[in-house]
C-alpha cells in the first residue's frame, strides 16, 4: 500500500522513535564515556561544508553527496564524512596545538543512496581520529579502542578485519598496470562481490599465471598465517612493505592482549579513497555488513596546509544498536505509570517525584486525559493508582 504524498520521506530518511532513540543515546553515552577515558577530546564541526574543500576532501563519490547552494552562489555539501572537517580543524583553528591531537565526534552523516533498499541516507556516527601519530602504536591504539568501545557498548560477538591499502594498490600495480582495470577490480572487491571479480578477471587480458594471482587474493583473509601467502603472490618492496606493517601491528596488538578479537584481510578495500596503510573494518552479531570501519590516511591533512599523518574509525550508532539489540534483546523496561484523578493530583505528584529522584521514569498522568484506559495502560512496567475521589474520601474520614 502506498502512503499518501504527505507522510512520505526523502530516499534514505527515517524517523526514529522513542526506544531507538533511547537506546541510542544510552550506546552513545557509553562510548563516549570509554573514548573519554583515552583522553579523545569531543569536537563538534557544522552539518554544512563547502564543496570544493571538505566535499572534496572526503573522497566520496560525487554521487553521494547532498549539494546545496548559499546565497553567494557557493556549492556547500551536507557533510558526509567527519574525517575530512576534522582535518580542515586541526590545520585551521588548532594549528597552534602540538601533535599529536586526538579527537572524538559523534554526528549525523548524510550520504545520498541511489535506490531504494532500506540504506540510509542520514545516519550517527561515532568515531576518534588520531592526528600527528605516525607509529604503528597509533595504528593498533584507535584498533585497541575501537575494540574497547564496541564492548563498553554491549557487543560482546564482534570481529575485526585489518588490510592494507598500499598491498592490495601494489599488486594490482604489478600485475595490471592500468588504472582504470585496478579501480575495477577494486570496486569488486569494495561490493564484495567475489564472482563479479573472477569474471572479470577472466576477462582481462592476462597471462593464466597472473590471472590465478589475481583470484588467489581471496585466499588472503585469516589468521595472521595468510601474510606468508601473500608473500608469495606479491612480489614488488611495496607490497613487502605493506605485509611487514601488518606483521609489526599484529605484535603490538598482542602485546596489549587484543589480536584474539582479529583476523587478516588483504581484501580490504574502503570506499572512501583518502587511505593510505593500514585499514580495517569491524563486524558484530549476525549483520552482513561492517559497522565500523577506519584506518591511516596520512595524505589528508596536507591538503588543508598542514601535511600530518593521521589514523582514526567511525562506528555507525543504528548498525552497532541493530547488532547489540540481536544478541541481547530488549534491555530497558518500560516506565512507571502514575495515574491520578484531580482529587488526589498532590498525593500523585509526589509519587512520582520520590520514585524519579530513585532513577525511575515515571509517567504522570490524569485518567480524565486518556481516551481509553485498557490499552494505555498496556505500555507501562506498572500502574500507581491515585483514584480515591474526594467524596469516598471524605466517607472514609468519618
Ligand atoms: N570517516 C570514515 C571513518 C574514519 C575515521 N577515521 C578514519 N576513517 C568513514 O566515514 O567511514
Amino acid at each position: 500500500m502506498s502512503l499518501p504524498l504527505m507522510f512520505e520521506k526523502p530516499l534514505g530518511m527515517i524517523d526514529t522513535l522513542p526506544a531507538l532513540y533511547e537506546r541510542t543515546g544510552e550506546v552513545r553515552r557509553d562510548i563516549e564515556c570509554e573514548v573519554k577515558s583515552w583522553g579523545y577530546r569531543p569536537i563538534q564541526t557544522p552539518s554544512l561544508e563547502y564543496y570544493d574543500t571538505v566535499g572534496e576532501a572526503s573522497a566520496i563519490l560525487d554521487q553521494q553527496l547532498f549539494k546545496l547552494m548559499d546565497r553567494e552562489g557557493q556549492t556547500l555539501v551536507l557533510r558526509p564524512d567527519m574525517t575530512a572537517p576534522i582535518a580542515r580543524v586541526v590545520s585551521s583553528s588548532m594549528q597552534d596545538e602540538p601533535l599529536p591531537i586526538r579527537l572524538s565526534y559523534c554526528s549525523s552523516l548524510f550520504r545520498a543512496q541511489q535506490r531504494e533498499g532500506g540504506r540510509r541516507s542520514e545516519f550517527e556516527q561515532f568515531g576518534v581520529e588520531l592526528v600527528g601519530d605516525s607509529t604503528i602504536n597509533g595504528d593498533a591504539e584507535v584498533i585497541a579502542l575501537l575494540q574497547s568501545s564496541l564492548r563498553a557498548s554491549g557487543l560482546s560477538n564482534f570481529r575485526l578485519a585489518v588490510g592494507h591499502i598500499g598491498f592490495m594498490n601494489a599488486l594490482f600495480a604489478e600485475i595490471v598496470a592500468d588504472e582504470a582495470i585496478a579501480n575495477e577490480l577494486k570496486r569488486y572487491l569494495y561490493e564484495k562481490n567475489y564472482v563479479g571479480y573472477r569474471q572479470y578477471v577472466e576477462r582481462l587480458d592476462l597471462t593464466t599465471s597472473d590471472k590465478t594471482r589475481l583470484n588467489r587474493v581471496h585466499q588472503l583473509r585469516g589468521s595472521i598465517e595468510v601474510l606468508n601467502r601473500a608473500k608469495e603472490i606479491a612480489h614488488t618492496r611495496e607490497a613487502h612493505e605493506a605485509i611487514a606493517e601488518i606483521e609489526a601491528l599484529w605484535k603490538v596488538l598482542e602485546t596489549i592482549g587484543v589480536s584474539e578479537y582479529m583476523q587478516v584481510d588483504l581484501n580490504l578495500v574502503m570506499h572512501i579513497d583518502y587511505y593510505t596503510g593500514v585499514v580495517f573494518e569491524g563486524y558484530g552479531g549476525s549483520l552482513g555488513f561492517p559497522l565500523a570501519s577506519g584506518g591511516r590516511y596520512d595524505e589528508l591533512l596536507g591538503k588543508f596546509g598542514r601535511p600530518a599523518s593521521a589514523t582514526g574509525f567511525g562506528i555507525r550508532l543504528d548498525r552497532l544498536i541493530e547488532a547489540v539489540n540481536h544478541l541481547e534483546g530488549e534491555r530497558k523496561a518500560n516506565p512507571v505509570l502514575v495515574l491520578f484523578c484531580k482529587e488526589q493530583q498532590q498525593e500523585a505528584m509526589r509519587e512520582a517525584h520520590r520514585r524519579r529522584k530513585q532513577g525511575e521514569a515515571v509517567v504522570l498522568q490524569n485518567i480524565a486525559g486518556i481516551p481509553d484506559v485498557d490499552a494505555y495502560i498496556k505500555r507501562y512496567s506498572e500502574v500507581v493508582s491515585f483514584l480515591d475521589t474526594g467524596s469516598r474520601r471524605e466517607k472514609e474520614d468519618e
